[in-house]
């Protein structure tokens, strides 16, 4: 059986100067003070970069290489983020637009609303995480409304224990953060004593709550990079259950924006978002979904399936006909394909005429440049 992480003082945030701006993405310089148990450090951290290594080609990407990816400027564009200063959200956002400022906003509703209000140039929702099988999340905010996905972006997430600047691990009571984060640590926490959880909005949030209220019994779960922001001590790190944990985030644009006008350079490979809504035979209609793309050699890069009778709440899906004056349609099934290229191409357009034909409804979510990298923040 594995041994539990130990948990003692790794290194203390007045280390910042070990650590590059905010604004890049780097490993941080991983020296001979061992931060967790030689037996985490080498399942969460050396597998996770070696990993990351591997599917980037030995590199881990660079904040620079984004520009060229998608040929945005971003300096000067504002990203509304769900979530306090310092969550994976805004790192995520940061190195999809290097030099970007963010909008922090406390529901992700809000941040869809500063788009559509002109108070911020995109919006960035976490959609699925590797730790978390093939759920969709916050899918409803893209069908609910008028914006369009014009980025993606997959951040390695590595989970830390952070507390009050001197606390020692024996002084711990409780541990705070978002509920993913908390469930993504389960084993980790259980194995530390640490069986008081509480579930909070974000990872930054639960730090700016530990800081502000001085809880000197209470650790948090987020980044280093938060640690670094609000002065805590990182008491572990590699703290998820599984070595490899990838959160993928999109970026969402008003339909009038140049960015959902534009087009991501010729060079890119692209990737086209879609959601196919019908009312009954599942089974028909995915097969003809995958006839559709497959007789015209398109490759599909996502398909999931959901219906209401599947959800919690047995509730329909809502999604926006942009076409009909912004009506809001219920569908009881509903796919979410994504495919490899643009709309626009003559074969995909044949495709989607077929499967319209078929199905009741079908929007175009968004084509954007695809970025298979996985950015790593440490
Ligand atoms: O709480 C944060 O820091 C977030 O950015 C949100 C979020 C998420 O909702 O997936 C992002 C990544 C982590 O897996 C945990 C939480």
């Amino acid at each position: 059986m594995a041994s539990a992480p130990s948990i003692r003082p790794a290194f203390s945030s007045t280390s910042a100067a070990d650590f590059i701006s905010v604004d890049r993405v780097r490993l941080y310089p991983y020296s001979g003070a061992v931060k967790v148990s030689p037996f985490r450090r080498l399942t969460s951290y050396s597998i996770a970069c070696a990993a990351v290594n591997a599917i980037n080609g030995g590199v881990v990407p660079k904040v620079d290489d984004r520009a060229r990816i998608n040929g945005f400027e971003s300096a000067g564009l504002r990203v509304a983020f769900q979530g306090a200063p310092g969550a994976y959200s805004e790192f995520a956002a940061k190195t999809a637009l290097p030099g970007c400022e963010t909008l922090p906003c406390r529901a992700f509703a809000d941040a869809i609303s500063s788009v559509e209000r002109g108070l911020a140039d995109r919006a960035i929702l976490p959609v699925e995480s590797t730790m978390d099988g093939a759920g969709l999340r916050n899918y409803e905010f893209l069908l609910r409304h008028d914006l369009r996905v014009v980025q993606e972006i997959s951040l390695f997430v590595n989970y830390c224990l952070l507390a009050m600047p001197g606390v020692s691990p024996a002084e711990l009571r409780r541990v705070i953060s978002h509920p993913l984060a908390l469930a993504h640590c389960s084993r980790a926490l259980a194995q530390l004593g640490l069986h008081l959880r509480e579930p909070v909005e974000d990872t930054a949030g639960a730090v700016e709550m530990l800081r502000s209220n001085r809880l000197l019994d209470t650790a948090a779960i987020a980044s280093p990079r938060a640690a670094l922001l609000y002065g805590l001590d990182v008491l572990a790190d590699g703290l998820q259950d599984d070595s490899w944990n990838v959160t993928r985030f999109l970026l969402l644009a008003s339909p009038t924006s140049l960015a959902a006008a534009m087009r991501p350079k010729a060079a890119a490979s692209l990737k086209t978002s879609t959601v196919v809504a019908h009312r009954g035979g599942s089974m028909s209609v995915l097969l003809k979904v995958l006839s559709a793309f497959s007789r015209r050699s398109i490759n599909l890069t996502k398909l999931e399936v959901l219906n209401s009778a599947s959800k919690e709440d047995k509730s329909p899906v809502f999604i926006l006909d942009v076409r009909r004056k912004g009506m809001l349609r219920a569908f009881p099934h509903v796919l979410y394909v994504d495919f490899e290229g643009s709309p626009e191409n003559p074969k995909a357009k044949e495709a989607i005429d077929e499967i319209s034909q078929t199905a009741e409804f079908v929007r175009i979510l968004g084509c954007y440049a695809a970025d298979t990298n996985i950015y790593d923040l440490h």
